[in-house]
């Protein structure tokens, strides 16, 4: 079976609607940060759909006892939030994933290159085996910075089958190089653009997401 890399585009109206706020230029700060804070918390949602590790037990009801589903602890959970923009999605993620350890990765794309480059790295020097691992970053644009993300996780341990990736616009130059790179990945985004333009930017995109989050 070849594998290929899976992107789910959830068809929910809140992942909608959100994403329109967050696309329109006329959106403010704070409410573009609602607007991410939600998405991060849908898509999340969505993405722990088998990812997320149960346990089966039972449980005593005041009237008799039965079958049961829990939230395995004993199998770490990380949220990696690739900065800046990816801290806004986090929030949401992690209203849904509150055990979960945050490792902090901070990148950023030369304006002219569109290479990312490292300059907070938060990540263990190994995960433990099983670790099941959330990335949010809002943007897929060229996909270097989410390439070099997965490069430092799997240099460290982790299984690429164990990962979901949350963004919010994934462009098709980025989901190209990771099915060429990590075929069998899985992506949840609320919406996939066609275009990156000249300067890296997603067309129609949301614009600076980073910027917008901050308002810098
Ligand atoms: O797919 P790519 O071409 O690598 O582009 C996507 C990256 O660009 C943005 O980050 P940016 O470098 O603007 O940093 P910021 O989040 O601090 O604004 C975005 O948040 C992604 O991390
Ligand atoms: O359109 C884009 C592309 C990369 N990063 C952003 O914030 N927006
Ligand atoms: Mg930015």
């Amino acid at each position: 079976m070849t594998l290929q890399l899976r992107v789910y585009v959830p068809p929910h109206p809140l992942i909608k609607h959100w994403l329109a706020v967050a696309r329109d230029a006329a959106t403010p700060s704070v409410l573009f940060r609602t607007a991410m804070t939600e998405l991060g918390r849908w898509l999340t949602y969505e993405a722990a759909r088998e990812w997320l590790p149960t346990q089966e037990t039972t449980v005593d009801t005041p009237l008799a006892s039965c079958p049961a589903t829990l939230i395995d602890p004993s199998v770490p959970v990380a949220v990696v939030p690739i900065l800046r923009a990816g801290l806004g999605l986090l929030e949401g993620a992690q209203t849904l994933l509150p055990l979960a350890s945050i490792y902090h990765l901070g990148l950023e794309r030369n304006e002219e290159t569109l290479q990312p480059s490292c300059y907070l790295n938060k990540l263990p020097e190994k995960f433990p085996p099983q670790t099941r691992v959330l990335i949010t970053d809002p943007m897929l644009a060229t996909g270097g910075s989410m390439l070099k993300t997965l490069e430092e996780l799997t240099q460290r341990g982790v299984d690429p089958s164990l990962i979901r990736i949350v963004c919010v616009v994934a462009a098709h130059p980025a989901l190209q190089k990771l099915n060429t790179a990590y075929p069998g990945l899985i992506v949840y985004t609320a919406t996939i653009d066609g275009e990156v333009n000249s300067q890296g930017f997603i067309v129609p995109g949301l614009g600076d997401a980073g910027d917008r989050t901050f308002g810098t």
